[in-house]
């Protein structure tokens, strides 16, 4: 049967004693600790930013996809030391299988390209909006939860790739208002580390781990990730060499130390280069301590960070990817050469508050339909039906309310006009308009309404 809303048919002003529930518990009413409930005012914004994402990805020729917000847990096992392994939101399901709510988009991402194998053509150029979890055992008051806007790009080798992203998310920050004075880039390669690490026989399945320790270069004091590092097994000198690498800011400099046969250099000047041609060079800048803390990164990686005044100033990441060659064999799959990023929805907004750039986002409709009596309530269905069948946003009022209770929900919902059922009017075939910004009002015909 259909739900009937819960109280098993009765009309909810008389709940029959027989109906109320034996205990009326109290429950609380806020949503579970570090979620967030969407109420009109806030999904209003959440819609505006959400579809800037899409008309972005919609310009730039990129296919919606999804996938469950539940994943098989075993999709986020990796064993490089990331901060979203320890904060994973896995659990244990009634059918006894390790599951986990996905704490980012590209492992599913990865897993559906595998199972669709050699039927996609390439290459692929998908985007998602997804709600992604965290579950962090100290209540450090921070958010269990997040929307990403992700982007990938599948089956291109060649840096063009990367390029094409961050044009994209370019584009994202223009269309919101946002600067090259405002926001930038820091851009770097893996593949430096990877140059550096060689000459001192790093094994390759070591270089994710350096990467995540490497990455905490902000966030811990430096002894600290040197003693992480020789855990690890990276030596003294490798460490120092290391270290002086991710210093460097200039890509000449750069040179100077890798020499220019790489291809971290090469990746890296194509990249610049293209950065030129999109007409963003400004939104970029090289700078070789950026690595990324998720394991599977192997080439480019980019991120923006926000230092914004309230949050205590920490440096939070706005919006961050690369690429990553290696992630489907990880899965047992062909590997292909994969590229994307991840946009999270909280950090954004505080950049644009802090800009004053949040939008003016009213409710609105075009028309108010009310009866002046109850008998013309079908009257007026029928005039709100007639409306709707044009297109026209119409708030019908269902209860016999007083005009001036009409008159203040019109205001409150941002009405344009009124339109009156009353019975004179209907016995002629008319109804009342009145419009709401000028004040001015007419009958006119049923059959005349636009
Ligand atoms: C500022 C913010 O909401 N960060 C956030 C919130 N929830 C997450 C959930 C999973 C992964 C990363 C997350 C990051």
């Amino acid at each position: 049967s259909t739900g009937d809303g819960g109280n098993g048919g009765g009309r909810s002003g008389a709940l029959s004693p027989t109906l109320v529930t034996e205990e009326l518990q109290k429950i609380d009413v806020n949503p579970p600790k570090g979620t967030r409930d969407f109420p009109p005012e806030d999904m209003r914004l959440r819609n505006w930013l959400f579809n800037n994402f899409r008309e972005v990805s919609r310009v730039y020729g990129f296919e919606e996809v999804d996938f469950p917000v539940l994943e098989s847990e075993a999709l986020f096992i990796r064993k490089a030391g990331e901060e979203i392994r320890d904060q994973l939101y896995c659990f244990e399901d009634r059918g006894n299988r390790r599951v986990a709510l996905r704490p980012e988009l590209t492992p599913s991402l990865a897993r559906l390209v595998i199972q669709k194998g050699k039927s996609l053509s390439l290459p692929l150029k998908w985007f998602a909006i997804g709600q992604c979890w965290r579950y962090e055992r100290m209540t450090r008051g921070r958010r269990r939860e997040h929307y990403q806007w992700n982007m990938d790009i599948i089956g291109v080798p060649e840096v063009t790739a990367e390029a094409e992203l961050l044009s994209s998310i370019v584009a994202f920050f223009k269309r919101i208002g946002l600067t090259a004075a405002d926001v930038g880039f820091k851009v770097s390669s893996r593949k430096v580390l990877q140059e550096v690490l060689k000459c001192y026989g790093i094994p390759e399945n070591m270089f994710g781990k350096v990467c995540i320790i490497i990455d905490k270069i902000e966030k811990i004091p430096l002894d600290e990730m040197k003693k992480e590092l020789k855990v690890v097994g990276v030596s003294e000198d490798a460490i120092e060499e290391m270290l002086q690498v991710l210093s460097v800011k200039s890509l000449t400099k750069l040179e100077e130390i890798l020499g220019g046969g790489g291809e971290a250099m090469s990746d890296l000047k194509q990249l610049f280069s293209l950065a030129e041609k999109f007409g963003y060079s400004d939104w970029i800048q090289f700078d070789a301590s950026i690595v990324r803390g998720l394991a599977y990164y192997t080439g480019i990686v980019f991120e923006m960070l926000f230092q914004g005044f309230d949050r205590g100033g920490k440096l939070r990441a706005i919006c961050g990817g690369g690429r990553y060659d290696r992630l489907l064999s990880t899965f047992g799959g062909d590997d292909l050469p994969a590229c994307g990023f991840g946009f999270g929805d909280a950090v954004i907004v505080e950049l644009l508050k802090e800009k004053k750039l949040l939008p003016e986002l009213n409710v609105e409709v075009e028309n108010i339909v009310c009866a002046l009596d109850p008998d013309l309530q079908g009257a007026a269905s029928r005039v709100a039906t007639i409306l709707r069948g044009k297109g026209q946003t119409v708030d019908l009022v269902l209860e016999n309310k007083p005009l001036k209770w009409v008159f203040k929900r019109a205001t409150r919902i941002n009405a344009q006009r009124l339109i009156l059922v009353g019975s004179s009017e209907w016995q002629r075939g008319m109804v009342g308009v009145k419009d709401l910004s000028s004040g001015e009002q007419r009958e006119v015909k049923l059959d005349e309404l636009n």
